[in-house]
């Protein structure tokens, strides 16, 4: 798989987001052999992993272990405790390729010295390898360092580079965050569907497979979403009447969502700490 040449992958966090990033680079191809977890929790499902050298604490990997790219998945929180144990991997041959909200390039600088850093933010359907993932390089990423981060990240996704960091809060917002607004759609459209007398589960199917299927058409569309929504919406039919409800000025999705993401933004600098 291309990510994987510059040595092995030092998973570091194995979680909701490291699981569906390294799901996705397992479907993809790469071998145990490939990449070492660190991982404390005991989930059953590290069992099942053949092949892959999961270790609780970093003390378990080979004193002769030198990963090429060193993947950071804790939460921000955990971030100031775990750097310190991967230090000594900073150098010019190994890339720090962090996912957390929030840590920005300078905090990984000063926490590990002169080191490659990408920061990244990726959503979790990498799982499935329709992830969306923004990154941004320090100026020590090589341009192999850049391409091996690239290859890893495109493996389960989309993949757009900035250069401006200052984004990154943004992006962590609208993709970072958005499959579980997604998500909320399908609770909400569901339990509306409840409340207007469908059955409870045939609801939900309606909303899953609603949302599932207009996902697969934006994406297999070169229409503008705006085109997609108007064809659905016959004039002075029943679509019409809803969406004079969504897309009000005041109360509609938009005021609604513009303050959810500046909530989310607003976050994701808080955690730079
Ligand atoms: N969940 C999501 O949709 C997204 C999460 N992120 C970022 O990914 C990072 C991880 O988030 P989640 O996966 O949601 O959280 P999570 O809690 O599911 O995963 C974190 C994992 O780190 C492990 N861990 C704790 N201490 C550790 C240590 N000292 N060494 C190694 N592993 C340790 C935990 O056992 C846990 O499995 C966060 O920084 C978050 O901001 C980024 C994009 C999307
Ligand atoms: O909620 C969070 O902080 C993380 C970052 C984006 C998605 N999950």
């Amino acid at each position: 798989m291309a990510g994987n040449s510059m040595g092995p992958l030092l998973l570091v966090g194995c979680g909701k987001m490291g699981g569906a990033m390294l799901d996705g680079w397992r479907a993809r191809g790469l071998t145990g052999a490939g990449v070492a977890i660190v991982e404390p929790s005991a989930d059953p499902r590290f069992a099942a992993l053949d092949g892959v050298a999961v270790h609780a604490a970093p003390d378990g990997l080979a004193a002769d272990f030198r990963p090429g790219v060193v993947v950071l998945a804790v939460k921000p929180q955990s971030m100031d405790a775990v750097l310190p144990h991967y230090r000594r991997f900073a150098g010019p041959d190994t890339v720090f390729l962090s996912i957390a909200a929030g840590k920005t390039i300078a905090y990984f600088e000063q926490a590990l010295g002169p080191a490659a850093i990408v920061r990244s933010m990726p959503n979790t359907p990498a799982a499935v390898g329709q992830g969306m993932t923004v990154a941004v390089p320090n100026g020590a990423v090589s341009p192999a360092q850049r391409q091996a981060c690239d290859g890893l990240l495109a493996a389960v996704g989309d993949v757009a580079w900035v250069e401006d960091e200052g984004l990154i809060d943004a992006v962590t917002a609208v993709s970072g965050g958005g499959p579980a607004y997604v998500f909320l759609l399908i609770e909400c459209l569901a339990e509306a569907g409840r409340e207007a007398g469908l059955p409870a589960d045939l609801s939900m199917r309606l909303a899953r497979t609603t949302v599932a299927g207009s996902g697969a058409l934006v994406q297999a569309s070169t229409d503008p979403a705006a085109t997609l929504r108007r064809n659905v919406t016959s004039p002075n039919g029943t679509t019409q009447e809803a969406l004079a409800v969504l897309m009000a000025e005041e109360g509609g999705l938009q005021p609604l969502m513009t303050r959810a993401i500046a909530a989310a933004t607003r976050r994701s600098r808080e955690l730079a700490g």
